[in-house]
């Protein structure tokens, strides 16, 4: 249990050494989707972009997070889908596992409202490119906030927050998944990359307010001090929508690069990502054998309680 950790008993596994990934440049495809009130329609139409990158060249297929419905508390429960169970209770999460195997692609879902017994989850699923359930991410910290005359949005209303962090060993390299408001969190991502992720892939919809200001920012300072690749895929703005998205789908490089990005109108964004780069660039500037770990360390619960 997380609450058992005495920090003087604590005893960090070292950094995952980077393991060569099973690709070294490969095409990224970030579908920034128009979504609306139609769930069938929000499906179809991000099979035809999903089937659209793959013709482009796209290994890897990236969704925004809440894509088959609207992003409301109040459509959370209603376009929920029982991945769990599958078949008609999870139409979304059966169309991206058959888009994955019929394109041998693998795909990031984004994210969709998951119903699991009395609770729901903003969840993303990801398939290797036989179809198969590689990785479930359960958004981990839940977006509620509150900005006097700009924005309030309590995810808890609904929400339950998931508990474990998530990285996935794909046939692209190893991928740590966020969703949106996680990526506001350094330490998950510094945790993804002592565990030697090579891309972190943040499905978000930022909105008007903290979009322009921080969006960007966050994705270059995550990439910058860990050194990966980061992929963020919002989807298109609907300016007549609940809640507006922002948009600013985004590539960011290892030394915080911004290798591909957007506007905020619906369109794919094919990019490459290119492995090597991630060795050179610790080797130009090596943080990993810099770091003080005789003054600070971050812990790894899961892995110390594995441990014991
Ligand atoms: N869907 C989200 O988690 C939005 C996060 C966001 O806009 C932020 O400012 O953080």
């Amino acid at each position: 249990m997380a609450s058992a950790y005495k920090p003087e008993e604590a005893r960090v596994p070292p950094a995952v050494e980077l393991r060569t990934p099973p690709v070294t440049k490969f095409k990224i495809a970030l579908c920034q989707l128009s979504v609306t009130t139609d769930k069938e329609r929000n499906i179809q139409h991000a099979r035809k972009a999903i089937e659209e990158a793959a013709g482009k060249g796209a290994q890897l297929v990236v969704l925004p997070e809440i894509w088959n419905s609207p992003y409301l508390s109040d459509s959370f429960p209603v376009y929920a889908e029982d991945i769990e169970a599958g078949g008609d209770a999870a139409p979304s999460f059966s169309m991206l596992s058959e888009a994955a195997r019929q394109l041998k692609i693998t795909i990031v879902g984004g994210s969709i409202p998951e119903r699991c017994g009395d609770h729901l989850y903003n969840t993303c699923c990801v398939f290797g490119t036989d179809g198969h359930l590689m990785g479930k991410h359960r958004k981990i910290h839940l977006f509620d906030i509150d900005i006097p005359g700009k924005i309030i949005f309590m995810e808890s209303k609904t929400l339950t927050a998931g508990q474990v962090p998530t990285v996935v060993d794909t046939e692209v390299g190893r991928i740590g998944i966020g969703i949106c408001y996680d990526i506001r969190f350094q330490e998950l991502a510094m945790l993804y990359a002592a565990r030697g992720a090579h891309l972190i892939c943040y499905p978000g919809a930022f909105n008007m307010t903290t979009g322009p200001l921080h969006w960007e920012l966050l994705q270059r300072a995550r990439a910058a001090d860990n050194q990966l690749y980061v992929a963020t895929c919002s989807p298109a703005r609907d300016t007549s929508a609940g809640y507006i998205a922002w948009g600013h789908s985004t590539l960011v490089g290892p030394f915080g690069e911004v290798l591909a990005t957007t506007e905020h109108e619906e369109t794919t964004i094919v990019a490459e990502i290119d492995y090597s780069l991630l060795e050179l660039r610790r080797t130009h500037l090596p943080l990993g054998k810099q770091r003080r770990g005789d003054l600070y360390q971050l812990v790894d619960l899961q892995r110390l309680s594995a441990q014991k």
